[in-house]
């Protein structure tokens, strides 16, 4: 049986500040989904709820079918969420591409054959032995999709993997976004705006004034990616200046 996600009647406030109301959310597995919002809508807050790492007010998120609990009664271990600044620990990228694995019980062959696979992945190979804290932007982002690659997750939330990332940046991140997708993975990536990852999305959802909305046309994001390439392709002479 594929894995779902279901959310039931969902509510998030801050005191007395009501964030959001999710009636109704399904997402079945090998999904594709683009979780749109201004900056502050909630879009953060949804994902951490979805992967079980923070709690709401009321209502429930539930995945289906039940797996092994791993430490915690609402995290689920098919349920990986990255942030957008991933945190890394103070040791080398072999050690940080580890970690999850290690705490998974991983024998220390397994640890070091899957690791060694999920740097060629990532393109981190040459970066191995260095110190995760010295790594860029976008090396950074690509070591936070191997540590979650690693663990083979089902349902993975990419909370705007491409935030400050340059072009070339982001279409690397956009093809390894392209491969999970192919292995079946479920995807959500949270954005203000389309780009490059979020145009590999089928379904498109909008956080807006508490409420989620489906678009069920790829019209509007289309039309946005077309006025994002335009816009960046254009010469500086064609801004207007201010
Ligand atoms: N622990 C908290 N206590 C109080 N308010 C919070 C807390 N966490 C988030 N908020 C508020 O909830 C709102 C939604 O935050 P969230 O980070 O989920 O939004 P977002 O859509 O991801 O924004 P962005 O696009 O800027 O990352 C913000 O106004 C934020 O200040």
């Amino acid at each position: 049986m594929g894995l779902e996600l279901n959310i039931d009647n969902l509510v998030k406030r801050f005191g007395t500040r009501e964030l959001f109301t999710i009636e109704k959310l399904r997402i079945t597995e090998g999904e594709s989904l683009h979780l749109k919002g201004e900056n502050g809508a909630g879009k953060t807050t949804l994902m951490k709820i979805m992967a079980g790492l923070e709690k709401p007010c009321s209502g429930k998120v539930m995945v289906t079918p039940k797996q092994r609990r791993w430490w915690s009664n609402r995290i689920h271990p098919d349920v990986i969420y990255l942030h957008q600044t991933p945190y890394v620990f103070m040791s080398t990228v072999i050690d940080n591409v580890a970690y999850g694995l290690k705490l998974r019980g991983g024998s220390r062959q397994e640890v070091k054959t899957k690791v060694q696979q999920a740097l060629v992945w990532a393109r981190l190979g040459h970066l191995a032995e260095h110190p995760a804290c010295s790594l860029s932007g976008g090396e950074r982002q690509r070591l936070a999709l191997a540590r979650a690659w690693i663990l083979a997750p089902r349902i993975l939330l990419l909370d705007e993997p491409t935030a400050n990332l340059d072009r070339h940046s982001v279409s690397t991140v956009a093809e390894l976004v392209r491969q999970l997708l192919e292995q079946g993975t479920t995807v959500m990536v949270s954005s203000h705006q389309s780009n490059r990852v979020t145009e590999l999305c089928t379904r498109h959802l909008l956080l807006e004034s508490g409420a989620l909305h489906e678009s069920s046309s790829l019209e509007s994001s289309s039309l946005e990616s077309v006025l994002y390439e335009v816009d960046t392709k254009m010469e500086p002479q064609h801004y207007v200046q201010h």
